[in-house]
């Protein structure tokens, strides 16, 4: 899988990998410019919209239906409505590592991706490539007490071991993902993954998640590789920061 080829390649296939929007960035919370405007977040999610979880090759990816308005974002830094599409995580071989945005240098074991879509458009498809086209907020797991909520998720994961494998995944409410807090930073990036477009707002959220040493090491479990090809396991499936080349990064809080 060309993503397996490592970040440092992706630009030989994919020339914006040295666009002037890529994602992640370390963000320097001394260097944020607190923005009175900004409006708090505003996130409905519907547990019947949640459909399946999928082992695509390069993370564990829950998927939504998004065929009404049921689960969205509004409000924060962006205007309209943003349906939910599919939330995953990216996370490291060690505690010591993982999250693809830092702060201020410090990397979190995991960092857990709800990707919206903007319904000025028809799809998702259609808006992963426009500049306004999806909002990802993102959340920080740190380690801590164990998360019942992230539980639910890792107890499927021994079904889906491997890359292409899917099951039904109903009735889960990713609000329970979310800290209690929704300060954010926000800056206009791109998805970190090719095709590495350049169409995500995104919403990083200051307080994290905790999850436990252990349901790290189950995250561990899962393989990029199909079945019956070399074991070969998932870790590390995050992209480093990125220059900043000049943009600002914006608090909803002092
Ligand atoms: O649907 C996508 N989901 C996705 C994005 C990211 S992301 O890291 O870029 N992100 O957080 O937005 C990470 C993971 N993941 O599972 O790790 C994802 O599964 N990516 C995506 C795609 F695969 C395409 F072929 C494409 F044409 C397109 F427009 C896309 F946006
Ligand atoms: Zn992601």
């Amino acid at each position: 899988m060309l993503i397996h080829t490592g970040p440092q390649k992706w630009v030989e296939n994919f020339p914006i990998a040295d666009g002037v929007r890529q994602s992640p960035i370390d963000i320097v919370p001394g260097q944020a410019s607190y923005d009175a405007g900004l409006k708090p977040l505003t996130l409905k999610y519907d547990p019947s919209t949640c459909l399946d979880i999928l082992n695509n090759g390069h993370s564990v990816q829950v998927t939504f239906a998004d065929d009404t308005d049921s689960s969205s974002l509004t409000d924060g830094p962006i205007s309209g409505l943003y349906r939910l599409k599919q939330f995953h995580f990216h996370w490291g071989a060690s505690d010591s590592k993982g999250s693809e945005h830092t702060v201020a240098g410090t990397k979190y074991p995991a960092e857990l991706h709800l990707v919206h879509w903007n319904t000025k458009y028809t799809s998702f498809s259609e808006a992963a490539s426009k500049p306004d086209g999806l909002a990802v907020v993102g959340v920080f797991l740190k380690i801590g007490g164990e998360n019942p909520n992230l539980q639910k998720l890792l107890d499927a994961f021994d079904t889906i071991k491997s890359k292409g494998k899917q099951t039904s995944f109903e009735n889960f409410d990713p609000s329970t993902l979310l800290p209690g807090c929704l300060d954010y930073w926000t800056y206009d990036g791109s998805l970190t993954t090719p095709p590495l477009y350049e169409s995500v707002t995104w919403i990083v959220c200051k307080e994290p998640i905790s999850t436990s040493s252990a349901q790290m090491a189950k995250f561990r479990t899962l393989l990029f590789s199909a079945d019956g090809a070399a074991q070969d396991c998932m870790v590390d499936n995050y992209r480093p920061p990125q220059p900043l080349k000049g943009r600002t990064v914006r608090a909803s809080f002092k």
